[in-house]
Order: C-alpha cells, then structure tokens, then sequence
C-alpha cells in the first residue's frame, strides 16, 4: 500500500449505512466502528432521510434493492435536498445496471455483494477523500471569489483619467506590470482593474503579500513546497504560482521580496518554470504577474538589494500613481463615495479636508470617514468628529490657526514648535494612543517623546498650549 493509500485508510470516517438486510448491517456496523469509524446504521431510506436531516456524514453506504424506497430513489432525495454526502453503492450481481445508473446520478463508487469488509471500508475511505477535496475547492473558490470583489478606481482628476487610460491599454497584454506609489494610493485597486479589464478577468486572482510574511514563508507560499522538505511540511502544497496558474498573482511589497529569492522568480517570470521546495519535479505554470511596491526599487538595484534583471523583466509595463496630494480635485468624489448611505457631511468639514494634504494617501481618507462615523451624531460629519490635524490644518487657512493664538508677530520657531506640538499629537492620534510606535514613527525614543508630552503638557487628554515652555521643543524633536 503506498503512502497516500495509508493516509486515506487512517483518517476516521463518519459513516450512513442504509441497508434492510438486518444481519450484514448489523456485522458491517460493528466492524467499521471497531475500525474506529462512526456508524449509524438506517434499516430504510425513509429513515436514513430522516437521519440525514439532523446529522452530517462524510460517505453514504446505500443498498440499492430496498422494499419500499429504493437505494436509486433514495440517492435522488439525497440529490435534491442538496445533502452533501458522498454515495458508495452496494448492488447484487443481477442490478449492475442500476448501480451504473446510480453513478450517473452522483453516486461515486459501486460495490458488488457479497463483499469483503475490508473492500468496502477502502472504498469508503476514497469517497471521503473525494469528499474532503471537494469541501476543500469550494472553500478555495469561496476565497478566491470574496477576493475578487473589486473596488471601483474613484475619481476623475486628470491624473486619475490618465492612470484609467493605462489600465485600459495595458490589461488586455498579459504582460508582467509594476505598480508604484505611495502606501495607500490604490496599488491594490489598480492591480484587481486590470485583472477585471483583462481577458483573464475570469480566472483567479490571487495575493501574496512579501511584507506581511517571515522571509522563510514567502519562498514555501509562492512556490509550495514537498512534504518532509522543511519541519511543519506534513503534506505537500501547491504554491500560489500554481493556484493562480491560468489567471493573475498579484505580488504586493516586491522591494520586500528576499534577494535570495528573486533568481526563482525571474526564472518563472523569464519560462513560466518552477519546481515546490524540495522537489526535483519540474512543473510549467502560466501567470501573469502584477506586482506593486512603495520603494524606489532602481534606488535598490543601485544598492544591490533588489536584482537588475529582475527589476527589467517587472518593470515591462510600470504605472505609477500619484499621491492624493496631487490630485486633490478628487477628494469630494472620495469622501462622496466612502460616506455611509443616509450620511452627510457639513461645509466646514468639507472643507478641512480639501485642504488636508493626506500623507496617508485616499487609506487615510476612508480612516478619517470611518472614525468620523463613529464619533458624530444624527448621521453628518461635522469639525468636532475630524482628527485635529485636519481642524487644526483647516483654521491656519481660516487665519485662526497658529498665528492667533501665538499672537501676531511670534517669531518662527514658535510657530515650528505649534507644527512640532501638533504633528506629535497627530501621530500619536493615528497611532491610537500607541506612545512606543508614535516614538518609533517620529523617530525619537521613547523616552523622548514622554518628556515632550510633559513639556507640552500633553500627559493628559488635552492639549493646552504653553508657550513659555515650548521654545526648545522643536530643537529637541528634531535633533
Ligand atoms: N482611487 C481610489 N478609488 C477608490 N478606492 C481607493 C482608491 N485609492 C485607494 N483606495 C482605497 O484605499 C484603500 C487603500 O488602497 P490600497 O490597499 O489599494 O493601497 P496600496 O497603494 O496598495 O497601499 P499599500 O502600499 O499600503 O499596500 C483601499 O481601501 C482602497 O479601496
């Protein structure tokens, strides 16, 4: 028996018996459950329908020749009330052809009796096989089509009329793309409309995500890997090059791509050629890669972290987008777009966020909506639910910013330790009160920034301004 036989026979199995014949359903039953399987065993098809309505089973045994409902009418049943359950007929010699027809209906295995035990338990092992990668392929398409929900590209600036236009000429090429731009500007958007606009729109799309995994995952994820070829690799795995074989793998970070890695993926770039860890099997797989990144990756061919060759066989067709920065034309269209139904938002608010010059791009946009919901009443945004970089961003312009309350005529570095004060505030704000990643943010220790929140009088909720206080403060953030 080879390895994957033994596999099969180990697993438990759950198990319907439909058999009128009391003696051999009776020993069938004893044996499978000293077997270690669970039975239960119906003397009908009535009964095992009515079964069936409270329990699950992996495999179906179903004597075809039954007084009353027979294992055909039975199995058709089964069929239409979408029961999920996997049918291994038993038939005498003279009801072949019943059994034949019972294949055509979904059984997945016949039986003729009388049988060894041993047979039948072999063949209900396959059928639960069957069963278990049948569950497993819907769950993948369930994924796979959750994945495939894809988020309208908003906004019609010149700019993003230009990147619409490239969309619409590169996707129907299969040719590997490189999207850049700063994070949050809608690599990922941009990435699933060309997939849609491409005649691959109806195969997968898939995602891997370099920064978001250990480097030793990201080989084993991409390329798959053989059983036993590393500790934890109990089976073997297709990779995502495989998964995503006739359709798009979207790589998402490739400047965070391990440099050891990258010959393996210009070779299934170069001839669609690829072998899983620790297999010799050389296997062909035909994907068209999308891949996007927030580095400069010439700067990191430059520095030799990124390879050059692979950087050209990426950067066939490169789209870059702007930051919301400039494109600001577009913000209403987003924040009409990322509103909840039934939402409003009032002009001032409005307006604070046209001048806001969105570092974190249209993903800090949908964030300030988000919280805005959440903080305001009777369904409209007003100032009071916007962070305060915004309000405070949007008084400078009012002429009550800075400059009122510092009086006129406060020199320069006041006004830099308002920017100081408030950038801080800003940071630790996004962060949620996170004072150790605001630090690693900002760039200053820990300890740093404590003693500028007390200096600011910042320790506690409110942020009062003292300007006596303050003069050496944007020496010490940025020193
Ligand atoms: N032009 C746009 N139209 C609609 N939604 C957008 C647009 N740009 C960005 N988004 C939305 O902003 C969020 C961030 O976008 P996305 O994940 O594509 O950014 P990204 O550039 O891939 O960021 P990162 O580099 O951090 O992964 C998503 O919710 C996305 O739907």
């Amino acid at each position: 028996m080879g390895n994957y036989e033994a596999n099969v026979m180990e697993k438990p199995i759950s198990i319907l018996l439909v058999e009128d014949d009391h003696d051999f359903r009776d020993s069938c039953a004893r044996w499978m459950q000293r077997k270690g399987h669970h039975v239960v065993a119906a003397a009908s098809g009535a009964e095992a329908l009515a079964i069936c309505q409270r329990h699950d089973f992996d495999v179906g045994v179903i004597d075809l020749n039954m007084p009353g409902m027979s294992g055909i009418e039975l199995l058709q049943r089964i069929r239409g009330d979408n029961i999920d359950l996997e049918v291994v007929i038993l038939t005498g010699q003279g009801t072949i052809e019943s059994a034949v027809q019972a294949m055509k209906m979904g059984a997945s295995d016949y039986l003729t009796k009388p049988c060894p035990l041993g047979e039948l338990e072999h063949h209900c092992a396959l059928a639960h096989e069957r069963s278990l990668l049948r569950r497993e392929n819907q769950q993948l398409k369930a994924i796979l089509s959750r994945n495939q929900t894809v988020a309208r590209l908003v906004g019609d600036s010149p700019e993003m009329k230009r990147v619409a236009k490239w969309i619409e000429r590169i996707a129907p090429t299969d040719k590997p793309v490189l999207i850049t731009g700063e994070s949050g500007t809608g690599k990922e958007v941009v990435a699933k409309s060309i997939w849609r606009a491409s005649h691959l729109s109806h195969n997968p799309f898939v995602t891997i995500n370099c920064a978001a995994l250990p480097e030793t995952l990201v080989e084993s994820e991409l390329f798959g890997h053989q059983k036993g070829s590393f500790t934890g690799a109990t089976a073997d795995k297709p990779g995502l090059f495989e998964v995503a074989s006739g359709g798009t793998l979207f790589i998402d970070e490739l400047g965070e791509m391990p440099l050891s890695l990258q010959p393996k993926l210009l070779r299934v770039l170069e001839d669609g050629s690829m072998r899983r860890i620790g297999s010799h099997k050389e296997r062909k797989v035909n994907v068209r890669v999308i891949a996007a990144t927030n580095r400069d990756l010439s700067e990191d061919v430059q520095n030799g972290s990124f390879r050059e060759d692979l950087f050209y066989r990426v950067n066939v067709l490169p789209i870059d987008l702007p930051p919301l920065r400039n494109h600001v034309s577009d913000v209403d269209q987003l924040i009409d777009y990322f509103m909840p139904d039934g939402w409003s938002i009032d002009a001032a608010a409005r307006h604070a966020m046209n001048e806001h010059p969105w570092p974190g791009n249209v993903r800090e946009l949908i964030n300030v909506i988000q919280r805005a919901t959440i903080l305001a009443d009777n369904d409209e945004i007003t100032l009071d639910d916007l962070p305060r970089e915004l309000t405070h961003h949007d008084r400078k312009h009012d002429g009550e910013g800075i400059s009122h309350r510092h009086g006129v005529g406060d020199d320069t570095s006041d006004r830099l330790d308002d920017i100081a004060k408030d950038h801080i505030l800003y940071i630790l704000d996004r962060e949620n009160g996170n004072k150790a990643k605001s630090a690693r943010v900002l760039g200053i220790h820990r300890r740093k920034l404590y003693r500028l929140l007390e200096r600011y009088h910042l320790t506690g909720q409110t942020a009062s301004s003292s300007d006596n206080e303050s003069s050496s403060i944007v020496a010490d953030v940025f020193d």
